[in-house]
């Protein structure tokens, strides 16, 4: 894809009937409030970016940040083998969002990540797996359903895949509290947007005490959430493992399954080749784990989308001591920044075609996708890689089988918006509104 200019991010906005949904449209022509970057100011953010090499730094308030985009340093970081480096302290208002494992440092962050381990082991993840199917039986069951006589329906799927996603982290976390921990999903997302609502209009400390409307509401999302008993566990513990679950699962999830239906729909071809392999592995029979391991296509795919949409669009990173990267010597307190969504851009990296989706550069293997050097971070890497990254797969392959069993689809020429936007993860800001064709 030819770089980013003016006049071509004017026109990606509204991507219109005709099929100039076959390239892949510009990344992304938003701002993080939500709010359209005029396209002057995204091409100055480029110029800025590639004038600035691939690490520089600016102020966060007091704090020097450094923007880290070369893979080996990256690599280095995650790899931690010097202990130098923590994971960045969240904010009182990240805190309110998630805390648990992914908050904690040092040993208490050891012990939790030990204790949580087994849970996600390939025994537990095959128990897991009827859950998963039986949560899409009951997505694809609705969509049968609103297809019914006509043979096509159009609707957004994003929600449906929050839905879907929230019900697998409930029924696999949860069991039979299964209720109780969609009715926190419900509240999380509520509370996701209250969150950063209050973030983009500047964060000031101890703002969050003031008796405005949103903190009202916020401190009535905690009150509700940590408000019930639970036999079993304590209803804080509770609360905040699924806090957690829904923070760091629920919602990758569901923008990964999302993307891959809008861009699997942008490319036709792919689609076809993926139903092809699935229903020759499965038939219309329900996915097992034997046949999942070894989907070949469904896997590019997935990957592609990990990179060209991935996620999670950066990690932050501490220095705890003074430690030399690369070329130069940071003092302790300095925080880095991992921008994953740049580095799987970068055409130094990946290509010209970097822009492009096209999974058949995976098929090496992840260590050959990129040019010289490993530079697929998904799932971040070393002691803190994602602890949920197999859940995550195959809870996505096992959605996506069951959906090109069952269905073809399209995005729609009225309604579908091309607008990818970070609010913590990659979102569609305004929605994906896909055709279904039942098959
Ligand atoms: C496509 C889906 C997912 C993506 C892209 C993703 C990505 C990530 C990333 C980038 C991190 C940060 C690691 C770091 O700090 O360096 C992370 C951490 C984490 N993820 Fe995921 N994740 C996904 C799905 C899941 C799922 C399904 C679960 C649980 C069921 C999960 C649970 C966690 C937890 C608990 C952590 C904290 C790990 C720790 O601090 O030791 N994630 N994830």
């Amino acid at each position: 894809m030819a770089p980013l200019t003016a006049s071509s991010a004017a026109t990606s906005r509204r991507t219109g009937a005709s099929g100039a949904l076959q390239t892949h449209p510009p990344f992304p022509p938003h701002h993080p409030s939500g709010r359209a970057v005029p396209p002057h100011r995204y091409e100055r953010i480029r110029q800025v970016l590639s004038a600035a090499g691939k690490t520089f730094f600016t102020w966060f308030g007091p704090v020097p940040r450094v923007m880290i985009m070369d893979p080996e340093l990256v690599r280095e970081i995650l790899s931690n083998k010097s202990g130098h480096f923590g994971r960045a302290s969240l904010s009182p208002l990240g805190r309110a969002l998630a805390s648990g494992l992914i908050s904690y440092h040092g040993g208490k962050w050891a012990k939790h990540r030990r204790i949580l381990n087994p849970a996600f082991h390939v025994e537990k993840l095959k128990q897991m797996l009827p859950a998963f199917s039986a949560c899409c039986g009951d997505l694809v069951g609705r969509w049968e359903n609103l297809v019914g006589q006509e043979g096509s329906y159009e609707l957004d799927v994003w929600p449906e895949l929050q839905n879907f996603t929230g019900d697998v982290i409930s029924r696999a976390a949860f069991g039979s509290s299964y209720e109780k921990g969609r009715r926190i999903f419900q509240l999380q997302v509520e509370l996701t947007q209250l969150i950063f609502q209050a973030i983009q209009s500047g964060y000031i400390p101890g703002y969050r005490f003031l008796p405005t409307p949103q903190n009202n509401r916020i401190k009535a999302i905690n009150r509700e959430e940590h408000g019930n008993k639970n036999a079993g566990m304590t209803s804080d513990e509770v609360v905040e493992e699924c806090k957690l679950f829904y923070f760091a699962g629920q919602e990758t999830v569901s923008v990964l399954l999302t993307w891959t239906m809008v861009v699997l729909s942008m490319h036709p071809e792919w689609q076809v080749r993926a139903r092809e392999e699935v229903l020759q592995v499965f038939g219309k029979n329900k996915p097992d784990f034997d046949g999942l391991s070894h989907l070949k296509i469904v896997t590019l795919i997935l990957y592609e989308v990990l990179r060209l949409y991935t996620p999670a669009i950066l990690i932050q990173k501490i220095t705890y001591k003074t430690v030399k990267l690369g070329n130069i010597v940071y003092p302790p307190g300095v925080l880095l920044v991992l921008p994953i969504v740049f580095i799987h851009h970068d055409p130094d990296l990946w290509g010209k075609d970097a822009s492009e989706f096209k999974p058949e550069r995976f098929a090496q293997g992840i260590t050959k996708a990129s040019k010289d050097q490993v530079a697929f971070f998904p799932f971040s890497g070393g002691p803190w890689v994602c602890i949920g990254q197999n859940f995550a797969l195959l809870e996505a392959k096992t959605a996506l089988c069951m959906i090109l069993q069952q269905f073809s689809f399209e995005l729609s020429p009225s309604s579908y918006t091309h607008a990818p936007r970070i609010l913590v993860t990659l979102q569609p800001q305004h929605g994906a509104q896909l055709r279904l064709h039942k098959l």
